[in-house]
Protein backbone atom coordinates (compact mmCIF):
# COMPACT_ATOMS: atom_id res chain seq x y z
CA UNK A 1 0.00 0.00 0.00
CA UNK A 2 0.92 3.47 -0.41
CA UNK A 3 2.77 5.19 2.66
CA UNK A 4 1.81 9.20 2.42
CA UNK A 5 3.59 10.65 5.96
CA UNK A 6 1.40 8.57 8.24
CA UNK A 7 -1.83 7.87 6.21
CA UNK A 8 -2.18 4.57 4.18
CA UNK A 9 -3.92 5.14 0.90
CA UNK A 10 -6.13 2.21 0.69
CA UNK A 11 -7.57 3.07 -3.10
CA UNK A 12 -5.24 4.92 -5.32
CA UNK A 13 -6.09 6.36 -8.93
CA UNK A 14 -2.77 6.75 -11.09
CA UNK A 15 -2.93 8.87 -14.19
CA UNK A 16 -6.53 7.00 -14.91
CA UNK A 17 -7.96 8.02 -18.26
CA UNK A 18 -11.38 6.69 -19.30
CA UNK A 19 -12.79 7.45 -23.11
CA UNK A 20 -16.11 6.54 -23.82
CA UNK A 21 -16.87 5.57 -27.87
CA UNK A 22 -14.63 6.12 -31.28
CA UNK A 23 -13.25 8.41 -33.22
CA UNK A 24 -15.41 11.75 -33.43
CA UNK A 25 -17.87 10.55 -31.11
CA UNK A 26 -15.23 9.76 -28.15
CA UNK A 27 -15.81 11.08 -24.99
CA UNK A 28 -12.96 11.45 -22.55
CA UNK A 29 -14.70 10.97 -19.08
CA UNK A 30 -11.57 10.76 -16.66
CA UNK A 31 -8.36 12.54 -18.00
CA UNK A 32 -5.55 11.67 -16.23
CA UNK A 33 -6.76 11.44 -12.86
CA UNK A 34 -4.33 11.20 -10.23
CA UNK A 35 -5.78 10.80 -6.57
CA UNK A 36 -5.71 8.59 -2.99
CA UNK A 37 -7.97 7.30 -0.57
CA UNK A 38 -6.39 7.77 2.99
CA UNK A 39 -7.72 4.86 4.99
CA UNK A 40 -10.49 6.28 7.66
CA UNK A 41 -11.18 9.01 5.75
CA UNK A 42 -14.57 10.19 3.62
CA UNK A 43 -14.02 11.82 0.60
CA UNK A 44 -16.42 13.89 -1.23
CA UNK A 45 -16.72 13.81 -5.02
CA UNK A 46 -18.08 16.97 -6.83
CA UNK A 47 -18.62 18.63 -10.36
CA UNK A 48 -21.04 20.21 -12.60
CA UNK A 49 -22.87 17.11 -14.48
CA UNK A 50 -21.26 14.95 -16.90
CA UNK A 51 -17.74 16.12 -15.29
CA UNK A 52 -17.14 12.55 -14.66
CA UNK A 53 -17.55 11.87 -11.15
CA UNK A 54 -19.92 8.22 -11.51
CA UNK A 55 -16.80 7.18 -13.91
CA UNK A 56 -14.05 7.85 -11.49
CA UNK A 57 -16.41 5.91 -8.48
CA UNK A 58 -17.01 3.04 -11.09
CA UNK A 59 -12.70 2.91 -11.99
CA UNK A 60 -11.92 3.39 -8.29
CA UNK A 61 -14.56 0.09 -7.20
CA UNK A 62 -13.30 -2.09 -10.15
CA UNK A 63 -16.68 -1.64 -11.70
CA UNK A 64 -15.57 -0.43 -14.90
CA UNK A 65 -11.76 -0.42 -16.05
CA UNK A 66 -10.00 2.89 -17.35
CA UNK A 67 -8.33 3.44 -20.97
CA UNK A 68 -5.37 3.62 -19.33
CA UNK A 69 -3.40 4.38 -15.85
CA UNK A 70 -3.84 2.53 -12.84
CA UNK A 71 -6.23 1.53 -10.17
CA UNK A 72 -4.63 -0.04 -6.76
CA UNK A 73 -6.72 -1.15 -4.05
CA UNK A 74 -5.22 -2.36 -0.81
CA UNK A 75 -2.16 -2.27 -3.17
CA UNK A 76 -3.14 -4.57 -5.63
CA UNK A 77 -3.45 -3.61 -8.98
CA UNK A 78 -6.93 -3.60 -10.72
CA UNK A 79 -6.03 -4.21 -14.03
CA UNK A 80 -4.36 -6.88 -14.17
CA UNK A 81 -7.05 -9.26 -12.23
CA UNK A 82 -9.13 -11.16 -13.52
CA UNK A 83 -13.12 -10.85 -13.62
CA UNK A 84 -13.80 -13.80 -11.11
CA UNK A 85 -10.89 -12.11 -8.65
CA UNK A 86 -12.31 -8.89 -9.28
CA UNK A 87 -15.79 -9.90 -8.48
CA UNK A 88 -14.37 -11.70 -4.96
CA UNK A 89 -12.24 -8.61 -4.22
CA UNK A 90 -15.69 -6.41 -4.92
CA UNK A 91 -17.80 -8.78 -2.79
CA UNK A 92 -15.10 -8.93 0.27
CA UNK A 93 -13.69 -5.76 0.28
CA UNK A 94 -15.84 -2.79 -1.29
CA UNK A 95 -19.51 -1.89 0.16
CA UNK A 96 -21.58 0.04 -2.23
CA UNK A 97 -24.39 2.26 -2.11
CA UNK A 98 -26.17 3.74 -5.02
CA UNK A 99 -29.44 5.87 -5.40
CA UNK A 100 -31.18 3.16 -6.99
CA UNK A 101 -31.37 0.95 -3.75
CA UNK A 102 -30.85 -2.41 -5.69
CA UNK A 103 -32.48 -4.16 -2.68
CA UNK A 104 -34.68 -7.39 -3.83
CA UNK A 105 -38.26 -7.01 -3.51
CA UNK A 106 -39.41 -10.66 -2.46
CA UNK A 107 -36.82 -10.36 0.33
CA UNK A 108 -36.99 -8.54 3.91
CA UNK A 109 -34.96 -6.28 5.68
CA UNK A 110 -32.92 -8.96 7.35
CA UNK A 111 -32.41 -11.20 4.15
CA UNK A 112 -31.47 -7.91 2.43
CA UNK A 113 -28.57 -7.21 4.65
CA UNK A 114 -27.35 -10.33 4.89
CA UNK A 115 -27.72 -11.26 1.18
CA UNK A 116 -23.96 -10.39 0.46
CA UNK A 117 -22.24 -12.41 3.31
CA UNK A 118 -24.65 -15.66 2.33
CA UNK A 119 -23.31 -14.76 -1.28
CA UNK A 120 -19.80 -14.80 0.01
CA UNK A 121 -20.33 -18.39 1.54
CA UNK A 122 -20.11 -16.29 5.02
CA UNK A 123 -22.08 -16.90 8.10
CA UNK A 124 -23.82 -14.15 9.29
CA UNK A 125 -23.45 -13.60 12.70
CA UNK A 126 -26.88 -12.94 13.95
CA UNK A 127 -25.91 -10.08 16.86
CA UNK A 128 -23.74 -8.32 14.74
CA UNK A 129 -26.43 -8.30 12.09
CA UNK A 130 -28.97 -7.19 14.53
CA UNK A 131 -26.88 -4.36 15.96
CA UNK A 132 -26.00 -3.03 11.93
CA UNK A 133 -29.51 -2.83 11.29
CA UNK A 134 -30.46 -1.35 14.65
CA UNK A 135 -27.68 1.15 13.97
CA UNK A 136 -29.60 2.28 10.82
CA UNK A 137 -32.62 2.50 12.49
CA UNK A 138 -34.75 -0.03 11.41
CA UNK A 139 -34.87 -2.31 14.63
CA UNK A 140 -38.46 -2.70 14.23
CA UNK A 141 -38.83 -3.29 10.65
CA UNK A 142 -36.36 -6.48 9.98
CA UNK A 143 -38.88 -8.37 8.56
CA UNK A 144 -40.23 -5.91 6.49
CA UNK A 145 -40.25 -5.88 2.76
CA UNK A 146 -38.43 -2.73 1.11
CA UNK A 147 -42.28 -1.79 -0.61
CA UNK A 148 -42.76 -1.29 2.90
CA UNK A 149 -40.36 0.97 3.59
CA UNK A 150 -39.82 4.80 2.87
CA UNK A 151 -37.07 5.78 0.47
CA UNK A 152 -35.23 6.90 3.41
CA UNK A 153 -35.81 3.45 5.09
CA UNK A 154 -34.83 1.99 2.02
CA UNK A 155 -31.43 3.40 1.52
CA UNK A 156 -30.52 2.61 5.03
CA UNK A 157 -31.57 -0.89 4.48
CA UNK A 158 -28.83 0.16 1.65
CA UNK A 159 -26.20 0.61 3.63
CA UNK A 160 -27.17 -1.89 5.87
CA UNK A 161 -26.09 -3.87 3.47
CA UNK A 162 -22.65 -1.92 2.88
CA UNK A 163 -21.78 -2.18 6.10
CA UNK A 164 -22.27 -6.14 7.34
CA UNK A 165 -19.20 -7.20 5.21
CA UNK A 166 -17.44 -4.58 7.22
CA UNK A 167 -15.63 -3.36 3.45
CA UNK A 168 -12.23 -1.55 4.02
CA UNK A 169 -14.05 1.10 1.75
CA UNK A 170 -17.63 1.89 1.03
CA UNK A 171 -18.24 3.98 -2.77
CA UNK A 172 -21.81 5.98 -2.46
CA UNK A 173 -23.04 7.60 -5.44
CA UNK A 174 -26.00 10.26 -4.11
CA UNK A 175 -26.58 8.38 -1.27
CA UNK A 176 -29.06 11.00 0.11
CA UNK A 177 -30.08 12.03 -3.75
CA UNK A 178 -33.69 11.14 -2.80
CA UNK A 179 -33.79 11.81 0.52
CA UNK A 180 -35.52 14.71 2.66
CA UNK A 181 -33.17 16.89 4.80
CA UNK A 182 -33.64 14.12 8.10
CA UNK A 183 -33.08 10.79 6.42
CA UNK A 184 -30.17 12.78 4.92
CA UNK A 185 -28.69 13.31 7.44
CA UNK A 186 -28.71 9.96 9.03
CA UNK A 187 -27.74 8.59 5.99
CA UNK A 188 -24.85 10.69 6.10
CA UNK A 189 -24.21 10.60 9.63
CA UNK A 190 -23.69 6.37 9.27
CA UNK A 191 -21.38 6.91 6.75
CA UNK A 192 -19.45 9.65 8.91
CA UNK A 193 -19.74 7.17 11.84
CA UNK A 194 -18.02 4.24 9.36
CA UNK A 195 -15.12 6.32 9.11
CA UNK A 196 -15.00 7.89 12.48
CA UNK A 197 -15.58 4.62 14.74
CA UNK A 198 -14.35 1.82 12.26
CA UNK A 199 -11.58 3.31 10.22
CA UNK A 200 -13.40 2.01 7.26
CA UNK A 201 -12.59 4.89 3.87
CA UNK A 202 -15.71 6.52 2.28
CA UNK A 203 -15.86 8.24 -1.22
CA UNK A 204 -19.14 9.63 -2.26
CA UNK A 205 -20.35 11.49 -5.35
CA UNK A 206 -22.52 14.17 -4.37
CA UNK A 207 -23.95 17.25 -6.14
CA UNK A 208 -25.22 19.08 -2.36
CA UNK A 209 -22.81 20.97 -0.41
CA UNK A 210 -24.29 20.22 2.94
CA UNK A 211 -23.89 16.57 2.32
CA UNK A 212 -20.35 17.51 0.84
CA UNK A 213 -19.50 18.83 4.53
CA UNK A 214 -19.73 16.04 6.08
CA UNK A 215 -16.66 14.73 4.61
CA UNK A 216 -12.87 15.49 5.42
CA UNK A 217 -12.12 16.73 2.27
CA UNK A 218 -13.64 17.57 -1.49
CA UNK A 219 -12.67 16.89 -4.45
CA UNK A 220 -13.51 19.30 -7.31
CA UNK A 221 -13.86 17.59 -11.08
CA UNK A 222 -14.15 20.11 -14.34
CA UNK A 223 -14.22 17.79 -17.98
CA UNK A 224 -12.68 14.71 -16.32
CA UNK A 225 -9.96 16.00 -14.56
CA UNK A 226 -9.71 17.01 -10.52
CA UNK A 227 -9.61 20.46 -10.62
CA UNK A 228 -9.74 21.85 -7.28
CA UNK A 229 -9.37 20.23 -3.59
CA UNK A 230 -10.86 21.32 -0.45
CA UNK A 231 -10.56 20.21 3.40
CA UNK A 232 -12.82 20.31 6.48
CA UNK A 233 -14.91 21.66 3.82
CA UNK A 234 -18.20 24.12 4.79
CA UNK A 235 -21.36 24.24 3.09
CA UNK A 236 -21.20 27.90 2.18
CA UNK A 237 -17.37 27.30 0.46
CA UNK A 238 -18.11 24.06 -1.20
CA UNK A 239 -21.45 25.91 -2.64
CA UNK A 240 -19.14 28.60 -3.91
CA UNK A 241 -16.94 26.97 -5.43
CA UNK A 242 -19.49 24.52 -7.26
CA UNK A 243 -20.70 27.82 -8.65
CA UNK A 244 -17.62 29.25 -9.97
CA UNK A 245 -16.89 26.00 -11.66
CA UNK A 246 -20.20 25.45 -12.83
CA UNK A 247 -19.53 28.83 -14.46
CA UNK A 248 -16.32 28.61 -15.62
CA UNK A 249 -17.59 25.02 -17.72
CA UNK A 250 -20.93 26.52 -19.26
CA UNK A 251 -18.43 29.42 -20.20
CA UNK A 252 -16.46 26.66 -22.25
CA UNK A 253 -18.84 24.48 -23.26
CA UNK A 254 -20.38 25.37 -26.90
CA UNK A 255 -24.21 24.47 -24.79
CA UNK A 256 -22.89 27.07 -22.61
CA UNK A 257 -24.53 30.07 -24.52
CA UNK A 258 -27.44 27.94 -25.73
CA UNK A 259 -28.29 27.29 -22.01
CA UNK A 260 -27.82 30.54 -20.17
CA UNK A 261 -30.63 31.91 -23.46
CA UNK A 262 -32.90 29.77 -22.29
CA UNK A 263 -33.02 29.81 -19.08
CA UNK A 264 -32.47 33.57 -19.13
N1 LIG B 1 -21.30 4.27 -20.99
C1 LIG B 1 -21.00 5.47 -21.54
N2 LIG B 1 -20.91 5.62 -22.87
C2 LIG B 1 -20.60 6.81 -23.43
N3 LIG B 1 -20.37 7.93 -22.72
C3 LIG B 1 -20.46 7.85 -21.39
C4 LIG B 1 -20.79 6.64 -20.71
N4 LIG B 1 -20.81 6.85 -19.38
C5 LIG B 1 -20.51 8.17 -19.21
N5 LIG B 1 -20.31 8.75 -20.42
C6 LIG B 1 -19.93 10.18 -20.65
O1 LIG B 1 -18.79 10.44 -19.85
C7 LIG B 1 -18.89 11.74 -19.25
C8 LIG B 1 -18.82 11.60 -17.73
O2 LIG B 1 -19.98 10.93 -17.27
P1 LIG B 1 -20.27 10.67 -15.73
O3 LIG B 1 -21.54 9.90 -15.62
O4 LIG B 1 -19.06 10.10 -15.10
O5 LIG B 1 -20.47 12.17 -15.20
P2 LIG B 1 -21.06 12.69 -13.81
O6 LIG B 1 -20.15 13.78 -13.37
O7 LIG B 1 -21.26 11.55 -12.87
O8 LIG B 1 -22.44 13.31 -14.29
P3 LIG B 1 -23.83 13.53 -13.49
O9 LIG B 1 -23.55 14.49 -12.38
O10 LIG B 1 -24.69 14.16 -14.57
O11 LIG B 1 -24.32 12.19 -13.05
C9 LIG B 1 -20.19 12.33 -19.76
O12 LIG B 1 -19.91 13.17 -20.86
C10 LIG B 1 -21.00 11.13 -20.20
O13 LIG B 1 -21.88 11.47 -21.23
Amino acid sequence: MYQQGDTVEVVRLLSVRKAYGKDRAQVLALDDVTAGFARGTFTAVMGPSGSGKSTLLHCAAGLDKPTSGTVTLGGTDLSVMREVELTKLRRDRIGFVFQAFNLLPALDVEQNVTLPLRLAGRRADPAFVRRVIEQVGLGKRRHHRPSELSGGQQQRVAIARALVTHPEVIFADEPTGALDTRSAQEVLSLLRDATNVSRQTIVMVTHDPVAASYADRVLFLADGRVVDELRQPNPDEVARRMTALVARTEQRSPEGPWLSELTR
